[in-house]
């Protein structure tokens, strides 16, 4: 299937991921993306699947749709959802509404294609595998739709060299059996010798694009995407520096060949001194692991505050202070006028925080159920009902009063997100504990509580990010229109189990984090982040108390 994109541009909210993007993926080739962090690697990828739709500019997929693309994210544990390794397979079977008795030989056959034996494998957990089966799990889950292309999210990171290599075999099977390939990844030595095509993104923008070879003769746009040259091309550069001419191979045989090669032409040639230029640097050693360099900003830096709004740059004591006053005055709301002025608030609240609308919307969706139980819980009458629907008998007063406790809650929550978003963690706790220092006194465990209260609030854009994450991922099993991001209710509960063991490995992770690092409750400690209040601060307090002041006087 041949993918192309033309002229693409896409944007997360305000922030530019890919600008100005023609891409040509022809049927059955094998093509590599490689940049730096966030060059737009990932959001590459989900346009190529259909999972995300281009801010301008189009994707056209010709002979096939996006149905046909298999998409393999980052992080395997982001895309199972089963409790058995068939159930896996079968769930996007059964997604596609493929019948039931041609299952069982899809299934074995697309855990053969990466290398797992179906009668070891088919009924044991998916999260209990390693890190490689995972891998090769989540591969064979795209596999079993039959695709006729896949694209795949950094699918070596975290692998042992020996799991890496199993995979880029299979993957290189995958091509010969005539799947186009699209990775994104930044292991460009791993590779440079499969690809027949490698396009390079930096910022966005595709700097380079076209066949191994040439990128090896030119090796100088790897570095002007910010990147490793592969070994190959490192060596082969630097002998031919040398005197040596080696061509530009891009694997081990090529390279073997033109060394042979060059040492029969080149006897009785003068060799040439090393350049001083960039190529010459890649040979100094790297840093070693575990030295820490004299880089006095990633030590210590006493005012993190250059956030990308007023919100980000904020003090946190003024931000707390902002949104205990704002969160009661909203809870004491009762006019319709109020509840709409403050809506009206906190929407421009969002925007000043430039925080992502989608991301917002996601947010408020998870907690669909508490806005029914909070309405139901009002509405519901049996003692003097105005209404009633089969046994249930409603109260139009109580209805009234469900709506207006939603709306309530509603701005409590959207208070809350922008707080977290606009404030990280350190100044998070640093601030609440601030606020409750008095309370020592009293035999309060006031560190604790901040160090517990930040860490809770700062799960909660957390696990946005996971919800999102395997929204996308369950998506990508079914049936798609592009950007569609409608999922039957069905399926909704299954995001549950992943999202949950997610959570708890997160706990578990943090507690081994605060344990290594002898977290000691009765030590003084030495803040990272130093508080500092400013006229800003003064300025946005005195502002938020006036709106709190109006809101409970009139709402
Ligand atoms: N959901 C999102 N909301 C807002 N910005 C985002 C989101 N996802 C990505 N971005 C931004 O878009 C840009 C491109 O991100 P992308 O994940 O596509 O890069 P990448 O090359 O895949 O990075 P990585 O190698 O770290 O996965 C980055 O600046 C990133 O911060």
């Amino acid at each position: 299937m041949r993918m192309q994109l033309r002229d693409v541009s896409f944007q997360y909210g305000r922030e530019t991921a890919l600008e100005g993007i023609d891409l040509d993926v022809s049927p059955g080739a094998f093509t590599v993306l490689c940049g730096r962090t966030g060059s737009g690697k990932s959001t590459l990828l989900q346009l190529l699947s259909g999972l995300e739709t281009p801010s301008s500019g189009e994707v056209i997929f010709e002979g096939g749709s996006c149905n046909q693309v298999g998409i393999v994210f980052q992080i395997p544990e982001n895309q199972l959802f089963a409790a058995t390794v068939r159930e896996e397979l079968e769930l996007g079977l059964q997604m596609h509404k493929v019948p039931k008795r041609e299952r069982p030989s899809l299934i074995k056959q697309a855990l053969n294609q990466v290398g797992l034996e179906p009668d070891e494998f088919l009924e044991r957990s998916p999260y209990l595998l390693s890190g490689g089966e995972k891998r090769r799990v989540a591969i064979a889950a795209a596999l079993v739709l039959k695709p006729k292309a896949l694209v795949l999210d950094e699918p070596t990171a975290g692998l042992d060299p020996s799991a890496s290599r199993d995979l880029l075999d299979i993957l290189y099977q995958l091509k010969r059996d005539g799947i186009t390939i699209v990775i994104a990844t930044h292991e460009l030595d791993a590779f440079f010798p499969l690809a027949d095509r490698i396009v390079l993104l930096k910022e966005g923008r595709i700097v380079y694009n076209g066949i191994p070879s040439q990128l090896a003769e030119h090796p100088f746009f790897m570095e002007e995407a910010g990147l490793e040259f592969p070994s190959i091309v490192r060596i082969s550069y630097l002998l031919r520096m040398r005197g040596k001419d080696m061509g530009a191979p891009t694997t081990v045989e090529e390279f073997l060949a033109s060394l042979e090669k060059s040492d029969e032409s080149r006897m009785g040639t003068n060799e040439q001194q090393v350049p001083t230029g960039s190529l010459a640097v890649t040979t100094v050693p790297a840093t070693p692991v575990g030295v820490v360099q004299n880089d006095s900003q990633s030590l210590w830096n006493p005012h993190p505050r250059q956030g990308k709004s007023l919100l980000h740059r904020l003090d946190p004591r003024a931000k707390w202070a902002a949104m205990v006053g704002l969160s009661v005055a909203c809870l004491q709301l009762t006019a319709l006028w109020g509840i709409a002025t403050a809506f009206l608030l906190a929407i421009a609240l969002l925007m000043i925080a430039q925080i992502n609308w989608r991301r917002a919307g996601t947010f408020l969706r998870s907690l669909s159920v508490m806005y029914i139980f909070l309405f139901l819980i009002s509405a519901i009458s049996f003692g003097n009902p105005d209404l009633w629907i089969g046994p249930v008998g409603i109260s139009y007063q109580g209805a009234t009063n469900g709506a207006i406790g939603v709306a309530r809650f509603l701005l409590v929550v959207l208070l809350g997100l922008v707080f977290t978003e606009t404030t990280s963690g350190a100044p998070l706790r640093e601030g609440f504990e601030w606020g409750i220092r008095p309370l020592r006194k009293l035999g309060v465990p006031t560190r604790d509580l901040s160090l517990a209260v930040s860490v809770a609030l700062q799960f909660v854009p957390w696990i946005l990010e996971k919800m999102g994450q395997l929204h996308k991922a369950l998506l990508a099993k079914g049936n798609r229109k592009p950007g569609s991001r409608k999922l039957s209710p069905i399926y909704l509960p299954k995001l549950a189990v992943p999202l949950l063991i997610s959570i708890l490995r997160m706990g578990d992770d943090l507690a081994t984090a605060i344990d290594s690092r002898g977290y000691n409750r009765t030590a003084e400690r030495t803040p990272w982040y130093q508080l500092r209040w400013t006229k800003q601060d003064t300025a946005a307090l005195a502002v938020v108390s006036g709106v709190c002041v109006l809101l409970l006087w009139w709402g």
